[in-house]
This record gives C-alpha cells, structure tokens and sequence, in this order.
C-alpha cells in the first residue's frame, strides 16, 4: 500500500494523539493511524514575547502539551506509551499571533485583522519516543513546523458577524475553518492544507520518514532525504523490521545529532533544517564540529546535472525506444541510437538513478512516468517543452551572470542574435517553429483539465483562445462544455503549422482555427475571451494595448480567463514561477493583487482567481458595463 508509507511504522505501537482537536483526529484517523486520543491540559500561557519567532512559539506549546500526557500516562496510569502526538496551531499578522478568540468580540477583532490581507498559519508539532527505565519516564523528542500563506478576501462588517454567529470561530486559531464556512473568506492558500486545518500530514510522514530510515553512515544514499518512502504494505513493515528501518536501532546513530543525547530535530517548512553545525564530543570528551549534510543545497548543487541528463536522455529518443520494447539492454539502445555503449549505459544508470527508468537483470525499463510524459507520443508528453529547455533554455541559463549583471535576456549570446533579429531570422525557421509550438503544446495539454475546470464557464456559449496555438485547451473545453463553440486565434505561421497537433479521434465539434496578430488584427466575436500563458511574456506597454482591444470588443457581461502561475505577494512562490523569470522576458510573472489591478485597469470586475497547485492558476473576471468603467476610469 505505497499511499501510507511510513505511518505503518507506528501499527504495532501505543500511539496517543495529546489533542482535544477534532479535526487532528479526523486526519489523522482518515489515514489508517490508530491512536488513542488523550487531551493535555497544559494551559496555552507561554510567554510568546520570549521567542524569537512564531514557529518556536507554537513548537514549544506543542511540546509542553505532549510532555503533560506523556508525564500523566505514565505517572498516574502507568501505562506508558509508546509516542505521544502534539501540535499546536497559531496564525500570525502583522507580527501578531492569534491563537483562539475568547469571546464573540475576540473573534471580531481577529477577522477584521485578517479582512484582506495575508497571513500565516503556524502548526508546530511534536513526537515523543517514550521509554520507562527503572521507573522513570525517558523521552526523545523530535519537532518541526510548517507554515502556509493565506489570504482573506475583504470581509464586508455583516459577513463577518453572519460568520461570527455561526459559532465556528470559537474553538480555532485566527476564528476561522478553513475546511468549512472559513472557506469562503479565503482568497488563495500557498502550501499545505491541512497544516491550516491543524496538521501537517505530509511533512508528519516526512518527518517519520527520516526517523525510521534516516541515512545510513557508510552506505550509498539513494533515496531523495525529503520524500517519503514508499514500501509495498503495512505487514511487510511491522513483520521485518529490520535493523535500518527501526527507529530504535537508529537511536544511537541519531544521538549523535544532539549533544544532549535528546533528539532534537527542528527544521523549517521548506525542509532546510535550522543550525547547520552541531558540537559532538569526541572520545576525549572534547567537542568537534560535525557539519550535518545540507542535502537541500546538494541537490540543487546537482540539479543542473540531472536535467541534462534528462533532456539527452529525451533528445535521444531513448524513452521512446524503451516504450516500443522492453527491457532493453545499454548495447541494444546505444545500436538504435548510434551511441557508444559505455556512454549510453552511464545515461541510462543515471536515469534509473533519478527515477526514470527500472533498472533490472534483463535491461531497462521506462517507468509509468517515463510512458506518460517522457515518449514523445505519451498521453501527457512533456517531450517537447523538455526539448525546448535544451535548445532553448539552457543556452540562456548559461549566461545567467550577464544576464543578472546587464539586466537582460541574453539572446545575443546565446544564440549569436538580437532579440529583434530572433524573431524575424530564428523563430522563422520551420524547425524553430515546430519545437517552439511542441514546447507549447506539452504544456497546454498537460494543463488544459485544470484550466478548463477551474471555474464553471457553462453560462459562456462562445469562446476565444488568444493565442491558443495548437487548439489543445480549446479541445478541451469543447470536451467539458459541449455546448461551447471555441475559436483558436493565432499568427497565421502558427495556424498553418497546428494540425499535425490535433486529436486523431474527433468526439466533439471541431475547434475553429482563425489566423491573425491578437495586437493589430480584429479580434472574433466571444462571451469568454482566454489568455493562457500570453501576459508573462510581454512587456507592459503591448499588455496596454492587447487588454484595451480586448476590452473594446468584448460585451459587459462577457469575461476575460487570463491562465498563468500566480505568485504569492511576497514573490517567492511557487519556486518554478520566480526561477522562469531569470530568463528576463521583458515581462513578469505577477501576484494575485497585481492581476486583479491590472484587469481592473482596463475595465474588468469581480476578479476571483483559482489557485489549481498545479502548473497554472486561473484568473476570471467581468467587463463592466461602459458606464460604470468610463465613470471609474
Ligand atoms: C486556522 C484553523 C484552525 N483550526 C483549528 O484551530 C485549533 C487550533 O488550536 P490549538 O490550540 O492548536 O488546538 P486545540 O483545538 O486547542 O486542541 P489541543 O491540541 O488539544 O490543544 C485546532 O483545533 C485546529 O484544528 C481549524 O479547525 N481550521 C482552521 O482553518
């Protein structure tokens, strides 16, 4: 059962769960964990102005609630358990931390903080190994934190005492649920639900994770150190336990972390953990300084070897060859390919080694992922955008230092050419064009479900993809709303090389393909205009006058679907999105707020944007009617 990994570590254990939480206990439950539950009655009254950040605020709240029930189990009931489960949940503005409003007015003064704006929820959590030796209760503590952004829209006074009657502020942190009513002041969540809920369910696994299979001293490190693992079943487990996968037989191994001889394991949300250098004493009780391996920065240290491999291995076709027959051995790919056998083999060892291919006595195999996304004809081929990152992208990227120091994107000497000239000499060649729009199309396919679904646009009857390139989202929402009639509206280039990009088996009404330049020509009729993926790459001024032509044509009522990743406010996430701006287009990825200004801008109205966690997020908006634009312009 690979989808509960390492919790099957804790089946043959006494498990307590230290929180009144109901909603911890229903997640916690939801995943097969048996525990019993044993509310603290630790009072939350720590002195919050004596730690230096939030997250230790909630970290040492957490703990001090374990340690209650791990000290009353064992001293009261004699009956120690095994590991004791605590949390505690806190949400912080402007500096503040609110935990749960005391009173109605509590909650009102909480929300009204909230109205509008971005916070933070912290949920510090604690598991404690305990042990009884000679009577006494001996423990071993590992926390951690997670946190994640959200932002309330602007609450109105008379939704937010509708809320504050309902009764459900009053037993959570911030006075709000955002698994239930609370959900509909929530604009966007970056990060992970259910940490906002009360529990971070997927950095607990991580964290057991490490606990139960921490890296071996002299072996070979083969698994990625934030994954989970995944193993077939429970039973194969909890049956053999073997020695590297006890938290136990680690406990030796471990202690050498703490100088304490407590395991004291605090790491941050993004995994980086906190104190890089920790004392040891030496067999002559002197202390050294051991360096505990940053595996984070190895990995990015090494992430530039692993794409390339990738990309070689994608432009060698060598997935293609190994979904047409398998298993293959180094000898027989190399023959296909024309490559040497001892360089082919090292490719090979070192896709298996990333995950891509199964490695077996019998030769090669692609991987599930590898047929999907990896062979040039997989249902969701990424093949064409990975070979747009090697011809295109990765020249670029390797004048990242110019292009850092002059501020711009360095076509000229990556490619021997000026922008200007890019796209009159380069992009005209027909091999250009073809692997510029498979690049495209990977993306537009692999996303179009998201896009299309992200809101409920059955009530639009007509729609028009700008720039809509190959058709691919265009079919897809012809798919889910069949009554649609979608129009692709693209460079007359663009159109005529599409149709080796269409759907072999037509279910539906075909998709109409019109051809012209979105900043010059007339744009067709429609009730749904959509710019997926087309307002990063330009620069303000075109976006000026691409948003006032829609604007222009399109009906009050009718709406704008603008498709893009969208940063959070402070620019950092998702990583994917800021590090795609080092190419320095002149245009720029934007947040939420600066969508709904800039669609605003231009006559358009109740913004509500759809953060999908996936490649891209979706903005939907209203043109107003004239009156009221021209009235506000
Ligand atoms: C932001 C938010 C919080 N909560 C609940 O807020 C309580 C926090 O308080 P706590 O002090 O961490 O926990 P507790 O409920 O007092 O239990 P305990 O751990 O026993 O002290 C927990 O319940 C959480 O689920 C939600 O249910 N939904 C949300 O969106």
């Amino acid at each position: 059962m690979v989808l509960s990994p390492v919790l099957g570590k804790l089946v043959s254990k006494r498990v307590v769960l230290a929180s009144a939480s109901p909603r911890r206990q229903e997640i916690l439950t939801n995943v097969g964990l048996r525990f019993e539950v044993v509310p603290s009655w630790f009072k939350e009254t720590l002195e919050k102005s004596s730690f230096a950040a939030p997250y230790e605020y909630a970290i040492e709240t957490a703990k001090q609630k374990a340690l209650e029930v791990a000290n009353r189990m064992h001293v009261k009931h004699l009956r120690t358990p095994d590991i004791v489960i605590g949390a505690d949940t806190i949400v912080t503005v402007d500096e503040q931390i609110l935990e749960k409003p005391v009173d109605k007015q509590d909650a009102y003064r909480m929300l009204s903080r909230l109205s509008g704006k971005e916070h933070s929820v912290f949920t510090g959590v604690v598991i404690i190994h305990c042990s009884s030796k000679d009577n006494q209760l001996e423990t071993e503590i590992t926390d951690f934190y997670e946190e994640t952004k959200v932002k309330f829209s602007d609450l109105s006074e008379e939704l937010l005492w509708e809320y504050i009657h309902s009764g459900e502020p009053m037993d959570k942190a911030g006075g709000y649920g955002i698994q239930a009513l609370g959900g509909m002041l929530v604009e966007y969540v970056h990060g992970d639900f259910l940490n906002v809920v009360g529990f971070p369910l997927n950095h607990f696994c991580k964290k057991l994770a490490e606990l139960y299979y921490p890296p071996l001293k002299h072996t070979i490190q083969h698994t990625k150190h934030d994954s989970i693992p995944s193993v077939d079943t429970f039973e194969s487990l909890s049956d053999g336990e073997s020695e590297s996968s006890s938290f136990k037989e680690h406990k030796g191994a471990s202690k050498l972390d703490s100088p304490s001889g407590v395991i004291c394991n605090s790491e941050n949300s993004s995994g980086v953990r906190t104190g890089s250098v920790v004392p040891l004493e030496n067999q002559n009780g002197v202390l050294d300084s051991a360096a505990k391996v940053p595996s984070k920065i190895l990995d990015l240290m090494d992430g530039f070897k692993a794409s390339k491999a990738l990309f070689v291995a994608s432009k060698l076709k060598m997935f293609d060859h190994l979904k047409k027959r398998s298993p293959l051995k180094a000898e027989d790919i190399a023959n296909e390919v024309g490559t040497s056998v001892c360089g082919t083999e090292r490719l090979l060892d070192a896709c298996a080694a990333l995950g891509l291919l199964e490695k077996t006595p019998q030769g090669y195999n692609n991987t599930d992922s590898a047929n999907t996304y990896l062979a040039s004809d997989g249902e969701y081929s990424l093949h064409g955008y990975i070979i747009h990152s090697n011809d295109h992208l990765w020249p670029l990227f390797t004048h990242l230092e110019s292009a850092v120091k002059e501020g711009s994107r360095q076509n000229h000497r990556a490619f021997g050419k000026k922008t200007e000239d890019l796209f009159n000499d380069y992009y005209q060649s027909q091999e250009v064009k073809q692997r510029f729009m498979a690049a495209m199309h990977s993306i537009a396919h692999l996303t179009a479900r998201d896009v299309a679904t992200a809101f409920d646009l059955s009530e639009f009857k007509t729609a028009c993809d700008l720039g809509g390139c190959t058709g691919a989202l265009a079919h897809e929402l012809i798919q889910i709303y069949p009554n649609m009639k979608v129009t692709v509206f693209d460079l007359p280039e663009v159109i005529a090389n599409s149709s080796c990009f269409q759907p072999s088996e037509q279910y539906t009404a075909p998709v109409t393909f019109v051809s012209g330049d979105f900043f010059t020509d007339d744009l067709p009729e429609a009730d749904l205009y959509i710019l997926s993926r087309v307002l990063h790459d330009w620069p303000d001024e075109k976006i000026h006058v691409l948003l006032n032509r829609i604007s222009t044509v399109c009906r009050p009522g009718s709406a704008l679907l603008v498709a893009e990743t969208v940063l959070d406010e402070q620019k950092t996430h998702p990583p994917r999105t800021v590090l795609q701006s080092l190419s320095m287009t002149e245009g720029k990825q934007r947040s939420g707020s600066e969508y709904k200004q800039l669609l605003e801008k231009y006559g358009f109205t109740n913004t509500q944007i759809k953060i999908t966690g996936n490649l891209l997020d979706t903005v939907l908006c209203f043109k107003k009617s004239q009156s009221s634009w021209h009235a506000q312009k």
